[in-house]
């Protein structure tokens, strides 16, 4: 069987110092860097290939800044996301609710974004448990509230960070899946009616609803004409 080749943008999101680029640097190079913590300044991107069952996904991961003076810039990319890890800091309570705030952005702006929800630093609750500050069954709840996933990391251990990027591509890979099949659908609205008015269409990587619309295989399924994607 032919692999076939899809591609996720991912955007990791939380308060800086959480751990972020840290998560990506293990995940993509299997490597923590230990050393004078460099905040990172507008955003960095990677790519990452992996196999999902006979398919091949590309995950391009965005590593946002989480200082609030790049707060404006972090929008910028989590545009257009399908899925987005929005890290907390375990040992640092303030950060949950950073967290929080970065999952209202996201539900009202993007809301066709898979969200994961991903303590960090869990090697410290390891080595000491009273330096824990978010209780993992309050997330949980949190999680099933808003519908996401929530993981526990280390990215000094590697503890399920494989996992977490795991999960965002097999979701992605099954959604896309679905849409190819013709599974469930949804409407899908663009605020701009023509595709050369849609900011993400002029920076090359559509929105939803222009990208399936430029789709020539596809048809608009409702009688009012608006156009469809995939539920994820
Ligand atoms: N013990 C431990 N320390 C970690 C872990 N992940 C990150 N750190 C440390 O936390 C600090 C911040 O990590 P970064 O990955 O730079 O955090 P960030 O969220 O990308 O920060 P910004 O770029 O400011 O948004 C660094 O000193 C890391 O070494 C972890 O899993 N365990």
């Amino acid at each position: 069987m032919t692999a076939m080749r899809v591609d996720a943008k991912v955007v990791m999101l939380g308060k800086e110092s959480v751990g972020k680029t840290s998560l990506v640097e293990r995940y993509v190079h299997g490597r923590f860097l230990v050393g004078p913590y460099q905040n990172t300044i507008g955003a960095a991107f990677v790519a990452k290939a992996l196999n999902v069952g006979d398919k091949v996904v590309t995950l391009g991961i965005w590593d946002t800044a989480g200082s609030e003076r790049y707060e404006a810039m972090s929008r910028i990319y989590y545009r257009g996301a399908r899925a987005a890890i929005v890290c907390y800091d375990l040992t640092d309570s303030s950060s949950f609710g950073r967290a929080r705030f970065w999952v209202k952005e996201l539900q009202n702006c993007e809301e066709h974004c898979k969200i994961y929800l991903c303590g960090t630093k869990s090697d410290l609750i390891e080595a000491d448990r009273s330096v824990r500050q978010v209780d993992y069954h309050d997330v949980q709840d949190f999680a099933d509230e808003i519908g996401a996933q929530h993981f526990e990391t280390s990215s000094k251990t590697g503890k399920n960070v494989d996992e977490v990027f795991q999960k965002v591509a097999e979701d992605f890979s099954s959604c896309a899946l679905e849409f190819m099949q013709g599974g469930s659908f949804r409407p899908v609205h663009c605020r701009w009616n023509a595709p050369q008015h849609c900011p993400s269409q002029r920076r090359r990587s559509p929105c939803f609803s222009h990208a399936f619309r430029n789709r020539r295989s596809l048809r608009p399924l409702s009688a009012n004409g608006c156009w469809t994607s995939p539920i994820i």
